[in-house]
């Protein structure tokens, strides 16, 4: 099972690194790091279990935040109500386009592998269209908006060696810029 000490922080040269494409039909080593990053997040967002194993929550964990420089990404965004918004495993995920329209949580952002607070607008596009492909090496093509979309950037970030605090305007972090809607 993953645990905090098996995620890579800052200063980690492969969170700044480009992760390489996985072939198909995958390998079983590919299928088994698809779904332990995905326990990551079931167990990390299961309150009681987070503290038996001192788990930082997540809606999402990249594959480079353990050390393993693939393009997979494991996406799980709950609801405020509990249910799910957005769930998968994501290999070789790309944006095929992308609203004019920005966003921003109004939160910011945080990182599991950036153990401390950077304050600041993260602005990111409000609409993407998303491709990648799943487990089982099945195409899809899926339109998501405001925070599932926010997710999959912030991951797919991770897979190009970008980190969230990389959008932040140093000068003024808290500007907000033309055409940018604020994520609640
Ligand atoms: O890479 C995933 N990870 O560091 C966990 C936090 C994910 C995340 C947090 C805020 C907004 C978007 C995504
Ligand atoms: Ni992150």
């Amino acid at each position: 099972m993953i645990l905090m000490k098996d995620i890579i922080r800052e200063g980690n040269p492969t969170l700044r690194a480009t992760a390489k494409k996985v072939s198909f039909p995958l390998s079983q080593e590919d299928r088994d790091l698809g779904k332990k990053m995905m326990k990551y997040l079931e167990v990390s967002q299961d309150e009681k279990l987070a503290e038996k194993y001192h788990l930082r929550a997540g809606v999402g964990l990249a594959a480079p935040q353990i050390d393993v420089s693939k393009r997979v990404a494991a996406v799980l965004v709950p609801d405020n109500d509990g249910s799910i918004v957005f769930k998968d495993v994501l290999y070789n995920p790309r944006i095929l386009r992308e609203s004019v329209k920005r966003a921003a949580l109004n939160e910011g952002e945080g990182c599991l592998s950036v153990d401390r607070n950077v304050a600041g607008l993260v602005i990111r596009t409000d609409r993407i269209t998303l491709e990648y492909y799943d487990v089982n090496g099945e195409r899809h093509e899926i339109k998501l908006e405001n925070y599932p979309a926010i997710v999959v950037q912030h991951e797919i970030d991770h897979l190009n060696g970008t980190l969230f605090y990389d959008h932040i305007d140093k000068e003024s972090p808290f500007k907000l810029p033309e055409n940018t809607i604020i994520i609640e």
